[in-house]
Parts: structure tokens; C-alpha cells; sequence
């Protein structure tokens, strides 16, 4: 038979052999743990039990179903595998809210063998070639075969669906995954970058209405959305023209098992790739192009930097270098090496060397989105996130968009001087010092928090430091280590006068300003004078508005004992 058509009398059975069941009160009745590990209530059972009887009818098939898990159907060597979710949304049918669905998808089995599980061990929800899923509520039935459209049944009157061509995300109307939603699902409802959400509670159902332009897009970026919820629908929404993707944008490669699980956005291009960039790793859908930053004081840098650019000619991954390391390695470069002009056409930026070198990538990144691969060539490297022998590894997952990341927050700072003008210095990713020019002689000023004065200092200097900054100059000088993603700032005097002057640590919306009173300073950012200031000036900071990215390599408590180990 047909697979279409066998998905289609399926579903239809199971209609006809729940609905007697629905407002039953015996039908919650929970009667085993599923396969997939959530409780199967008897209503699961019974249209699992009819999914079962109907497929016996017409063949042999494996069948991968939430609730039994896997079973080979019929005698004969099978000719499909069948991924069905008997009821998407048990609680709606329970309860009458005519919103529940059976899921059902199809794929083409081939070479025979003893062992069924060998059939399917290397197919993949991709392979599936027909989705069917029927809202068995109202009989509403969605379809689609691959290569031949998606299309929406009701009452026998059949008309071919696409998704919506919304491409502003406030006009957009946005599913929701039901279950736990994340902080970062929350934190974009609370900014309220959308028109509305609608949140159903049968998946196949609402990637359905995602097919048909109902909804503009459905999201799950938990890794928790499970095969059998999606497999049908994956099929219609591509059928209708959408994209289904997990949150990082990649291909969703789950394999025919109940436990498979992945993160979801579907929708139409301009959306899906918006959300991609709100939720997921935005880097993997802009061209690879790296930029390479290497220590060049240091033969072992700028051995290491060639065989980086060996390895990314080798893959054929774009790559451009700082003209400082283009300058040292000249003579040995491949004649057509490229230099970064604009850092705007780079995708990620490899900077190999120590901690230094990392904040000198930093500066030259300038606030844009392009994330560090920090290579650690360095004396401590607390920085850096990956050892020279990890590089390549780096470099692949970079590649293949299987990465981590982690973003940093960084200092704003600006100088307005007593006459009113201003000058804003580069942004900080560990700290900003203010320091005496003259060793001998002591600074005097005062610390401002949001406007209120906090303390009157007498010392060498002060420094404001990130929590990155945290295990650096104001460890030394005895601050606090902060974890990298606490939002927040230190504040640390160079030996005080007054023993009572304390490390403060500040959250991260204050505005910090410190007013010189005595004597000319120099301000240092992240280890380089950039500016001097004198009696009467004010230095301003704020959080900067831009983040520092970084692909997560290193847990940073085992970096901890980095420092242990410089004793
Ligand atoms: N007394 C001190 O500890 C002291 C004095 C001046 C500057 N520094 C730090 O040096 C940084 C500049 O680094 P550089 O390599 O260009 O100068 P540098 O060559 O003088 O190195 C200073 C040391 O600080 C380490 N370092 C830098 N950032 C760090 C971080 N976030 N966590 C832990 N260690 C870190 C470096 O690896 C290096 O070992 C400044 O941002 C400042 O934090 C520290
Ligand atoms: N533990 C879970 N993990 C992932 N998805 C789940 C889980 N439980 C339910 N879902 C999915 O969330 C959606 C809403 O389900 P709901 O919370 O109403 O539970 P349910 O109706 O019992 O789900 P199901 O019928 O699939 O068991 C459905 O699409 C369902 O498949
Ligand atoms: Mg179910
Ligand atoms: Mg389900």
C-alpha cells in the first residue's frame, strides 16, 4: 500500500478508537512508564494498540512509537519504519480541549536482515519521506509526501498550505514548547521581540499550524523535544517551504529512536534565521572567514600560527591575518595570504599567544559579534580557552558549528575633563587602572556610585575591574575572583592609606565614577596607558553596551588552578 495512504487510515483509526474514550475518566489511568520514560496513560495504549492492528493489516514495518518504543510488525522481512506519537497531547484529550493529535511518519526500509533494529540504525528522521498528522479532535488532517507539497484535509475538502512570509519578528506570532521553558526563552518574552506567542500543547500540531501559516514559527531551544513529536511535522513544514532547525541553525540529525531529542525552530527563512541569531549560535550562519592574531616574539607562536593557516587552507576555511602577524611571518607565508582590513567580513578570530594577545584581540574586534579562539602560548593563559594540541580541534568545531559560547561583559569608559569635554577609551575586557606618574606620591580622589559619593581614597591608584579582569592586577592587588558570567564590577584601591578602604564589587547597571583631586594620573585599559588625566577630571564607567565572545573551551574552575599553580 501507499505509505501516504496507509498514514492516512492510521490516524483516521485512531480516531475512531479514542474518541468513544475521551471525558472517560478511565482513560488517565496510567498503565505503564513509555518508552520514551513519560507515564502512558490508557488512552496512549489504546490508539498505540489500534496504530499496531491497522499496520498488521498492510505489511510488514518497524514501528517506533513514544509509548511501546520500538517493535517489528509483521512476518515478512519489513518494508517501512513508521514514527508515531499515538497521542501528542494526552493531557488536551483527557481534559476535552480539542487540541490533541495522532503523529505519524513514514520511510522506506531497504536490504533485509535478521536484527530489525540493523534496518534503521543509520536511518535518520531526514530519510522519512511522509508525515501525516491528524488533529483528532476535529479530524483536521495535515500531509504532506516529500517532493509533492504539504497539504490540509477537512471534511474531505483538501487545499495545499505554506508557511507565513512574515519577516519582521514583532509582527510574528510565535509557538512555544510547553515544558520548562528556558531562561533565554523567557528573557525574549520579557523583551517582548515578537507580536504574540500561542502555546497549545500537541508539538506535531502546532509545527502543523507553522506549516499552514498559522503561527510563523515554533520554538523549543531546550535540547528536549522528542523524535516522535516532530518527525510528522518536520516533514509538512519542509513540504510547505519552511525550515526546521535545531537552535543553532544546523540540520536536525536525530536518529529513529524514542529518546532522540533535539532543540527546534521552525519557520519561514528571514524569521528562522532571526531566531537562529536570538537563540543560537548566530556565527555558524555567516561564512566562515578567520582571523588569525598570533604573539610574534615567540617562535613557538608563530610556528603554531603556520600550521594553522596549513590546517585552514587544508579545509579550505578562509582566513585572514592582523597585519602584525602578516608582517612577522612575510617570508613564509602562501603567496595569496589575505590581511583582516574590515573586521566586520571576519567570522571568528583566532588569537594565539597569551593573555595579552587575547586582550589585544579583543581591542581590535572593537565591539563587534565575532567570538575568540583563545590558543593559549602564553606564561599563565588565564584567558585563553584551548592548549596549542587542541587547536585543531578548535578549528573543526568552529567549522562544523558545534561550539559553545560564552559571552563577556566589558567596562565603557570615558574621561570628562574640567573644561567639559570628553574622551572615550577603548573598551575594557579586564580592567581600568588609574595610576600615579609618579611612584613617590600618593592620589587623592573620590568614588561616586550612581551618583552618590561612596569614598573619599588616598592610595597609588584604583582599579575598576570586569569579572574577567578578576583573576588579574585586582587579584594582585586583592579583590575578589569573580566567574566570568556574574554581571557585576570590582572596584580595588593600590594600597590605600586608609586600611579601611575596602574592594567594593558593584552590580554591573551601576554608573562608577572616580574624580581626581591630586596630581596627574595615567589611565591604563587592560595593560595599555591610553590616556592622561589630572585634578579635577572625572573617569566615567558604565557596562559597555557590546560583549566579548568567546568559544568555550576550558571550565573556568579548572583555570582557577592556573593560579594556584604560578605560586
Ligand atoms: N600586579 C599585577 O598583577 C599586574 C600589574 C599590571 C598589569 N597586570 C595585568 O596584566 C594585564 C595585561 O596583560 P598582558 O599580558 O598584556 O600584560 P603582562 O605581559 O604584563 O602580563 C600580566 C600578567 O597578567 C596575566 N593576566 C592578564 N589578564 C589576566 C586575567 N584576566 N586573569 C588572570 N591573569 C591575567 C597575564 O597572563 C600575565 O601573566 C592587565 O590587564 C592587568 O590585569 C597585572
Ligand atoms: N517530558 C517531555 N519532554 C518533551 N516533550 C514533552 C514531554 N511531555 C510532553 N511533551 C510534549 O509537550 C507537548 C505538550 O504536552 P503536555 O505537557 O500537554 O503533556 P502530554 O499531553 O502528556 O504529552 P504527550 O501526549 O506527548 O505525552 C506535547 O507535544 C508533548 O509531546
Ligand atoms: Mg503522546
Ligand atoms: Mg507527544
Amino acid at each position: 500500500m501507499d505509505m501516504l495512504e496507509m498514514a492516512l487510515t492510521i490516524t483516521k483509526n485512531i480516531e475512531k478508537s479514542i474518541k468513544p474514550l475521551i471525558g472517560w475518566e478511565k482513560s488517565n489511568e496510567v498503565v505503564k512508564i513509555g518508552a520514551d520514560g513519560t507515564p502512558t496513560k490508557r488512552i496512549d495504549l489504546v490508539a498505540e494498540n489500534t496504530a499496531i492492528s491497522s499496520i498488521e493489516k498492510f505489511g510488514s514495518a518497524i514501528l517506533v512509537s513514544e509509548e511501546i518504543g520500538f517493535k517489528k510488525i509483521g512476518k515478512n522481512n519489513p518494508e517501512y519504519v513508521i514514527v508515531l506519537d499515538p497521542v501528542d497531547g494526552t493531557y488536551n484529550s483527557l481534559k476535552d480541549i480539542p487540541f490533541y493529535s495522532a503523529s505519524i511518519a513514514i520511510g522506506r526500509l531497504n536490504g533485509n536482515t535478521e536484527k530489525p533494529d540493523e534496518l534503521i540504525k543509520n536511518l535518520k528522521m531526514k530519510d522519512l519521506e511522509v508525515g501525516v498528522v491528524r488533529n483528532i479532535a476535529t479530524g483536521d488532517t495535515y500531509y504532506a509526501k516529500r517532493g509533492q507539497g504539504a497539504y490540509f484535509l477537512k471534511k474531505d475538502e483538501k487545499k495545499a498550505i505554506s508557511i507565513s512570509n512574515t519577516s519582521n519578528l514583532k509582527d510574528s506570532s510565535i509557538g512555544l514548547f510547553a515544558h520548562d521553558i528556558s531562561g533565554e526563552t523567557l528573557d525574549f518574552i520579557k523583551d517582548r521581540k515578537f507580536r504574540r506567542i500561542r502555546l497549545f500543547g500537541s508539538i506535531a500540531l502546532e509545527m502543523c499550524y507553522v506549516a499552514r501559516g498559522s503561527l510563523d514559527a515554533f520554538i523549543n531551544v531546550n535540547e528536549t523535544t522528542r523524535l516522535c513529536d516532530i518527525a510528522a511535522g518536520y516533514v509538512i513544514i519542509k513540504e510547505a517551504g519552511g525550515y526546521v532547525t535545531d537552535k543553532n541553525g544546523q540540520e536536525i540529525n536525530l536518529s529513529l529512536d524514542v529518546n532522540s531529542k533535539t532543540s527546534i525552530i521552525c519557520s519561514n527563512e528571514i524569521l528562522h534565521k532571526k531566531l537562529v541569531g536570538i537563540f543560537g549560535n548566530k556565527w555558524s550562519l555567516k561564512p566562515t572567514n578567520i582571523g588569525i592574531v598570533s604573539r610574534i616574539d615567540r617562535e613557538e607562536s608563530t610556528e603554531l600560527a603556520l600550521n594553522v593557516i596549513n590546517y585552514l587552507e587544508s579545509k579550505g576555511i578562509k582566513y585572514a591575518l592582523d597585519i602584525g602577524t602578516y608582517d612577522a611571518l612575510k617570508s613564509r607565508l602562501p603567496e595569496k595570504c589575505n590581511i583582516i582590513t574590515k573586521i566586520e567580513d571576519i567570522s571568528h578570530v583566532i588569537s594565539i599567544g597569551g593573555d595579552g594577545t587575547v586582550l589585544r584581540t579583543s581591542k581590535m574586534i572593537n565591539g563587534n559579534e565575532i567570538p575568540i579562539i583563545c590558543i593559549n602560548m602564553g606564561t599563565v593563559g588565564f584567558l585563553t580557552e584551548f592548549s596549542k594540541e587542541d587547536v585543531f580541534f578548535a578549528i573543526d568545531s568552529v567549522a562544523s558549528g558545534s561550539y559553545k559560547i560564552e559571552k563577556r561583559t566589558k567596562l565603557l569608559s570615558f574621561l570628562r575633563f574640567s573644561d567639559g569635554k570628553q574622551q572615550i577609551l577603548p573598551d575594557s575586557l579586564n580592567e581600568v587602572v588609574i595610576t600615579t606618574k609618579n611612584p613617590a606620591k600618593m592620589l587623592h580622589f573620590e568614588v561616586h556610585i550612581n551618583g552618590g559619593m561612596v569614598e573619599d581614597v588616598r592610595a597609588d591608584g584604583i582599579i575598576i575591574s570586569t569579572p574577567n579582569g578578576s583573576t588579574a592586577y585586582s587579584l594582585s592587588a586583592g579583590g575578589p575572583i569573580i566567574e566570568p558570567t556574574v554581571d557585576g564590577f570590582v572596584i580595588v584601591p593600590i594600597c590605600p592609606f586608609k586600611l579601611s578602604s575596602r574592594p567594593l564589587v558593584v552590580n554591573a547597571n551601576s554608573e562608577i565614577k572616580i574624580k581626581i583631586l591630586k596630581k596627574s594620573t595615567f589611565i591604563v585599559v587592560d595593560g595599555n596607558i591610553e590616556f592622561e588625566a589630572k585634578a579635577g577630571d572625572e573617569l566615567v564607567l558604565r557596562k559597555s553596551e557590546s560583549y566579548a565572545y568567546f568559544v568555550k573551551g576550558d571550565n573556568f574552575y579548572n583555570k582557577l588552578k592556573k593560579l594556584s599553580l604560578m605560586e
